[in-house]
């Protein structure tokens, strides 16, 4: 369903923070991408739905190359790719359902937009989704007067309520604690297998990964040095992947309440 072909970024420092990446995601897989800090990961996710434009390669998502489309193909293509970002990037003095809602933007048009007059069936769904993620009762919050958790079920709402493909997930547990951190990425990965979307999921705790997803990338300068099970992903391999850094630092603490949480 998505298919990256010789998939290259170099920026204009001369930083080479792709290297003619090759990878396929079938429909509906959710994948983790791990590895050092500057390997390449934001990068990668970036290009994808060209908020940095690649240098040279392609991004066929369904056969349709978005490297090649022009700007009205590119923000319709871009409705096909929700997106999770690690600092929620929410509008925070709007409420939870106004957050929500602007995952329509791409659809209903500028002025319906601006007057903030959405359809009906986008507020049944905007509802729907928050009761999903259990924030009905927050709808009509502002959103600087939520936790970081339950921003980032937000973001999650925002991202579905466009009714993507394929999800495009940055670092969502980097500013969260850890057992929130599990909370959310177990809502993410529930969430794709209930709508059969698929997601690449940027992340650095590997332990987290391992939790939760059925394949891993690891990417290092650049390039994939791992792609398979997370069962694979030996201490050898995660060295070779981390080099140098100590990739232990990135597992977390399990919490103590870990077992009684897996239990419920
Ligand atoms: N806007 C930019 N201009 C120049 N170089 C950049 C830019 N963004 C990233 N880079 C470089 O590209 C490489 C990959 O960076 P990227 O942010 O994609 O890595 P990352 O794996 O996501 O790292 P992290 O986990 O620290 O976020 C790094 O060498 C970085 O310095």
């Amino acid at each position: 369903m998505l298919r990256l072909q010789k998939l290259t970024k170099t920026y204009k420092t001369g930083d080479q923070a792709l290297k003619a990446i090759d990878l396929e995601v079938p429909k509906g897989q959710v994948l983790a991408l791990i590895g050092p800090s500057g390997a390449g990961k934001s990068t990668m996710i970036r290009c994808i739905n060209r908020l940095v434009e690649p240098t040279s390669g392609g991004v066929l998502l369904d056969d349709v190359d978005l490297t090649r489309l022009g700007s009205g193909a590119l923000r319709k293509a871009r409705r096909e790719m929700g997106m999770i970002f690690q600092e929620y990037a929410l509008v925070e003095r709007l409420t939870v359902m106004e957050n929500v809602l602007s995952g329509r933007l791409g659809y209903v048009g500028f002025w319906r937009s601006f007057l903030r007059r959405y359809p009906q069936s986008d507020i049944d769904e905007a509802f729907r989704l928050l009761d999903r993620v259990g924030l009905l009762h927050m709808a009509d919050k502002r959103a600087d007067e939520l936790s970081g958790g339950q921003r980032q079920r937000v973001g999650i709402c925002r991202a579905l309520i466009q009714n993507p493909k394929l999800l495009l997930v940055d670092e969502p547990t980097a500013s969260l604690d850890p057992k929130t951190s599990r909370q959310i990425m177990r809502l993410i990965t529930e969430l794709c297998h209930e709508r059969g979307l698929a997601a690449i999921i940027n992340i650095h705790d590997v332990a987290l990964a391992q939790m939760f997803v059925p394949r891993v990338v690891g990417l290092r300068f650049g390039e994939i040095v791992y792609d398979g099970r997370p069962t694979g992903l030996t201490p050898d391999k995660l060295t070779e992947i981390y080099g140098e850094e100590d990739w232990e630092a990135t597992i977390e603490k399990v919490d103590d309440d870990e077992e009684v949480e897996a239990a419920e």
